[in-house]
């Protein structure tokens, strides 16, 4: 299926209403099934893998398919350790692609009984009964593949017998996903100290109170995107707030390079254009918010502003690799995302890419979306300044199932 967009003006105008956050919707979900209490969740995202988390965690079949859902997948590894019976949790090919050892070996020095179906260290896995899960309390973890490990064994952590204390070895990435389930577990309950690279949750019960899912910042960087290629521009996004435990909310501080004041009210934010001309050059590390830079290399090609993007490390093993999705889909608009060879890497610590080329879009390019939502929605912006296709649109239900509806709301059109 190919979707065809184009805008025939380039104003942006209106309120829109973002769906919840999927990252705190899935740890509010978990959190509740941890809960002895039940509690009500507002606004909880419309997104797939949220469904997917919603549903696998009422379930009883023993077969449980999170499909393309990582954050779903690691959660619920976690959370079926501590459930009776055995279960298998498995996912798409990709899925299946996408390391899970890091989180499985440290389920299993608590006592975890798992076992890889098919390829070590990846999904599919059968989850069997622990006898004790947890007496032992003292867990190193490397943080340098993905955070939703140390999230997942974080939100079980209050439920095992003696707590745990969980060491952080290597680079953390997405730290702030971390720092997001912290917020969360503290909503609830429960307390943890993170001292050094230590953090430590003794043995506490969440405690239920009904709760507000914030709106998906990443989600927003799609309008954020509009709003850097709109002449005129008046948009009003409901559900953020100022402060925010979404690392994506850092769009505020970089889309104000790019000429985009944002103003919180009451019932969210505003986005009008500062006046100010976008920067010529935009450098930021990504480490804190990966899931927001395919719609930074879009709006850098889009504005044909230079790009240097540091941060990238988990980008190859997310939906798709990322890095080689944004090299070739660039490449269709002669817009170039290459790695930067270390001679001339500002810092000799992070490894860099450039975004180069301003996008053309004379020859109505046709991109591809690797089953991968971001991919889609990062590059359907570009339509403000032609007429472009989608192949496979509808990757967008994984975290936002009306992007379509929205961008027609906004006066596209997007032709099914
Ligand atoms: O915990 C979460 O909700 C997420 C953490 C991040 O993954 P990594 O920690 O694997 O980078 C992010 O990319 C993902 O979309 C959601
Ligand atoms: C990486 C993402 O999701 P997940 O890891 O949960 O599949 C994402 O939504 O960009």
């Amino acid at each position: 299926m190919t979707y065809q967009l184009n805008k025939t003006d380039r104003k942006i105008s209106g309120t829109l209403s973002l769906t919840g956050s999927k990252s705190i919707s899935n740890r509010a979900l978990l959190i509740r099934a941890l809960c002895e209490e039940p509690f009500e969740i507002n606004r909880l995202a419309a997104a797939n893998d949220t469904e997917l988390m919603e549903a696998l965690i009422a379930s009883s079949d023993e077969v449980r398919d999170a499909g393309p859902a990582g954050t779903t997948f690691r959660f619920l590894t976690a959370y079926l350790s501590l459930q009776p019976g055995t279960q298998i949790l498995t996912g798409t090919e990709r899925m299946k692609q996408r390391p899970i050892g890091v989180l499985v070996e440290a389920l299993r020095s608590l006592g975890a009984n798992i076992e890889y179906l098919e390829k070590d260290g990846y999904p599919p896995l059968k989850i069997g009964e622990a006898e004790t899960l947890g007496s032992n309390n003292q867990l190193s973890i490397s943080a340098a593949t993905s955070s939703q490990y140390i999230s997942a064994l974080l939100m079980i952590a209050p439920v095992l017998p003696n707590g745990l204390e969980l060491t952080l070895e290597g680079n953390i990435v997405s730290r702030s996903y971390i720092e997001m389930t912290l917020g969360l577990m503290r909503y609830f309950g429960v307390t943890a100290e993170w001292d050094g690279n230590t953090v430590k949750v003794a043995p506490q019960k969440y405690q239920a109170r009904d709760f507000t899912v914030e709106a998906d910042w990443s989600a927003a960087s799609y309008h954020y995107a509009l709003a850097a290629f709109a002449d005129e521009l008046d948009l009003q996004l409901d559900g953020l707030f100022p402060e925010s435990t979404q690392g994506d909310a850092a769009l505020v501080p970089i889309m104000e390079q790019f000429g985009i004041q944002s103003t919180f009210n009451e019932t969210g934010v505003r986005l009008t254009k500062s006046g100010k001309e976008p920067t010529q050059m935009f450098e930021w590390d990504f480490i804190l918010c990966p899931d927001i830079a395919q719609t930074m290399a879009v709006i850098c090609a889009g504005l044909g502003v230079q790009g240097l993007f540091s941060g990238l490390e988990t980008l190859s093993i997310k939906e798709t690799d990322r890095i080689k999705a944004l090299q070739v889909e660039l490449g269709k608009v002669q817009a170039y995302f290459s790695k930067l060879p270390p001679r001339f890497s500002p810092n000799s610590q992070k490894q860099y890419f450039m975004v180069e080329g301003k996008a053309d879009l004379t020859n109505t390019p046709a991109f591809d979306t690797y089953e991968d939502h971001r991919m889609a929605m990062a590059f359907a912006p570009l339509a403000m300044y032609g007429t472009i296709l989608i192949n496979e649109p509808m990757v967008v239900e994984k975290s936002y199932p009306h992007f379509y509806e929205d961008l027609e709301f906004l006066g596209f059109t997007v032709k099914r």
